[in-house]
């Protein structure tokens, strides 16, 4: 609303009331429709834990500064935020799930190793854990817990005294930052993951009580579970209402991507699913590493691949079974499917070195917050400057600590409510 210049006297703005704010709904049809409510993970304690000889195995490329993390993730929470979107934290949400008993004792189950830990030191955990308070139980949760932390008191175990002080009892998930892989919402269900990486399969346990115990969360549909066959998030692109692009590499299988299309089909959530191979490379773990959507008609998209990328269309049968067709070039397929004449494509980088660089940097891995508008890492300086000639606005944020985790704003974030592409906010 416009000032008055000449009104001198101060009246109370009857805008600025506070008003009931409703909590919008969970539902994602789109990768680009403005984002209403986020879901992020602020690193903590568990980056902590990352030491030279845990980081490979713990799926991190170096040991980031922690502080200088949070900042830069602080900062990334605060541009979501200026865009009016709704950020949730995950260890909030986990503090609020594990209020109800029924989840803190789901949640001491899942920490829980017995194969690893033996009978006597399992035993030993879940006492001790089973005495802790909410709050304490979500940062073991999260952040794991190592022989000396335990009481001494619990339990005196042959695994205890073989073990050195500094090894895990329950282990540490730093790659809860990437809360993109962990579960995606399609429409109004989540899919849970089913993690392929042995440093990532506990995520989805505190996924599930977030879904099953957290009060907004409760009445949400399943439309994939973490015991099926391995699907990430980071594989998953909602191309357009009813068309997902599911990225067959490192993580999600060929399996995988055939039951979460049947399983999506048979929720009518989709009428194609495009099955995407992809190399089988750290660089390319996941299909939103070389392809990410930023506007109803365009992605940015590794020029390496551009040509060659393929897709197996899958169809439903009718009757709870799977057309199979294809390979096709990705491209048509896509559009195709989304019912548009081409897809935009937008190169990362400059020239094949700059662009290798930039992927490997994860300038493909944009967020959208709403059609044309992204964030990217601001390092990405070719890919960005040729997203903006495209006309997309670009939202810089750093990330040179957040990134040793080889991911993104678009792994960094796990969309829960967007509005649709044809209504207003
Ligand atoms: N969607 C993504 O590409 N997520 C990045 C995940 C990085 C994590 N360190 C991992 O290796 O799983």
């Amino acid at each position: 609303m416009r000032q008055n210049p000449y009104l001198v006297v101060t009246l109370p703005d009857v805008t600025a009331q506070p008003t009931e704010q409703v909590a919008a709904a969970p539902r994602v049809d789109s990768e680009v429709g403005p984002l209403r409510t986020v879901m992020l993970h602020r690193p903590g304690a568990e980056l902590k834990r990352l030491t030279p000889r845990n980081n490979d195995q713990l799926l991190f490329d170096s040991i980031p500064w922690v502080d200088r993390a949070q900042v830069e993730h602080d900062a990334f929470a605060e541009v979501l935020r200026s865009r009016d979107v709704e950020v949730l934290l995950l260890a909030d949400t986990l503090n609020t799930a594990l209020t109800d008993p029924r989840a803190r004792s789901a949640a001491v189950d899942a920490a829980v190793d017995r194969r690893r830990l033996g009978n006597e030191l399992a035993d030993a955990l879940r006492s001790h854990l089973s005495t802790v308070d909410s709050a304490t139980l979500a940062d073991v949760m999260m952040a794991g817990m190592t022989f000396e932390e335990l009481p001494a008191a619990e339990g005196a175990s042959l695994v205890r005294r073989m073990h050195h002080p500094h090894d895990f009892v329950v282990d540490p998930l730093p790659n809860l930052l990437f809360t993109r892989d962990s579960s995606v919402w399609i429409a109004d269900r989540v899919a849970l993951a089913s993690l392929a990486m042995p440093a990532r399969r506990r995520e989805t346990a505190l996924l599930d009580l977030i879904y099953a115990y957290h009060p907004r969360f409760r009445a949400a549909g399943r439309a994939y579970g973490a015991h099926s066959a391995p699907v990430e998030g980071g594989d998953v692109l909602l191309l357009a209402p009813g068309v997902l692009a599911i990225g067959v590499g490192e993580r999600t299988t060929p399996a995988g991507a055939e039951s979460l299309a049947r399983s999506a089909f048979s929720d009518g959530l989709a009428h194609t699913v495009l099955a995407v191979p992809i190399v089988q490379d750290r660089a390319t773990m996941h299909l939103d590493t070389v392809c990410t959507m930023v506007d109803t008609d365009a992605v940015v998209m590794y020029p390496a691949v551009r040509d060659t990328l393929q897709a197996y269309p899958l169809r439903p049968n009718g009757s709870e079974g799977v057309v199979v067709d294809g390979p096709v070039p990705f491209l048509n397929a896509a559009a195709e499917a989304m019912g548009i004449e081409r897809l935009r494509v937008i190169d990362t980088g400059l020239d094949p070195v700059t662009a290798e660089r930039e992927q490997w940097d994860d300038g493909n891995n944009t967020l959208a917050v709403a059609p044309g508008v992204v964030v990217a890492y601001e390092r990405n300086v070719e890919t960005n400057a040729r997203l903006e000639d495209a006309g997309i606005e670009v939202l810089r944020i750093g990330g040179s600590e957040l990134g040793t985790g080889r991911g993104g704003p678009r792994c960094m974030s796990c969309p829960v409510s967007r509005s649709s592409l044809t209504s207003s906010r």
